[in-house]
């Protein structure tokens, strides 16, 4: 049984994922962790993201491993755990350009497509692209501002700012993000954690829930 949980930057979907997963009793995978990890090895290789070749090469010769725990995911490369590296400005800045490739999408996809069902998907493309059979779709959405907000409050950084770069992420992942026609569109703006994660739990079909 597959859950997908899609949607814009910040729309929580990784707190309503985990949510709905440990209410299930099954754990949540984020696809974006596995992004944000080839982006951080990029980063950190000083590789240009418009060439995928070497980066294909890094990612295939020192596999990376997501662990989707119910609480939140962490990925290893071999002993070394990235997760803390993750979510820094720089790699949020830069994600979107290595998540265009379609080589990087290639791999994610094959990553993804290995690990055992049952579990909560969630990211941009889990209903549409990678697991378009899945069970139950859903996609987050809230404004701009109310995104920025939550996540400037998580992060303890300015609410402006942070608006200004995910209105750039949501341009740049725009090719790469949309609601599946078969998913219930959920605007997160008006309602509380809870509150999204019970409107997805009522909404899973009899034999998922
Ligand atoms: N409906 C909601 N009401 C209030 N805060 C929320 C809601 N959904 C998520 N949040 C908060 O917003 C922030 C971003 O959520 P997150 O799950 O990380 O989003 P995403 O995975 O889409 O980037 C977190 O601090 C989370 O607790
Ligand atoms: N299924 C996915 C998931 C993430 N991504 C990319 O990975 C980035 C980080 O995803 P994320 O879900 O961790 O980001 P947030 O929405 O949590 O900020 C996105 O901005 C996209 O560029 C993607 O292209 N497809």
């Amino acid at each position: 049984m597959i859950v997908t949980i899609d949607g814009v930057a910040a729309s929580g979907k990784s707190s309503v994922a985990s949510g709905v997963a440990r209410a299930l009793g099954i754990p949540y995978v984020s696809s974006g962790f596995l992004y944000r990890a080839a982006t951080l090895l990029a980063l950190e290789a000083g590789l240009p993201p418009s060439d995928p070749a070497p980066l294909l090469a890094l990612l295939r010769g020192r596999p990376l491993r997501l662990e989707p725990l119910a609480g939140g995911n962490r990925v290893w490369q071999g002993e070394r755990d990235l997760t803390p590296g993750l979510h820094s400005s720089r790699v949020d800045a830069g994600v979107s350009a290595v998540a265009r490739l379609p080589e990087v999408r290639a791999w994610v996809d094959e990553e993804l497509r290995a690990l055992p069902e049952p579990f909560v998907a969630e990211g941009r493309d889990m209903g549409t692209n990678v697991f378009p059979h899945a069970d139950a779709k859903f996609y987050l959405t809230a404004s701009p501002r109310v995104r920025a907000e939550r996540r400037a409050q998580e992060r303890g950084e300015d609410a402006g700012t942070v608006e200004a770069a995910l209105i750039e992420r949501d341009r740049r992942d725009a090719a790469q993000s949309a609601p599946a026609p078969d998913a219930r569109v959920i605007d997160t703006g008006p309602l509380t954690l809870e509150g999204v994660i019970g409107a997805v739990l009522a909404a899973l079909p009899a034999r998922t829930a």
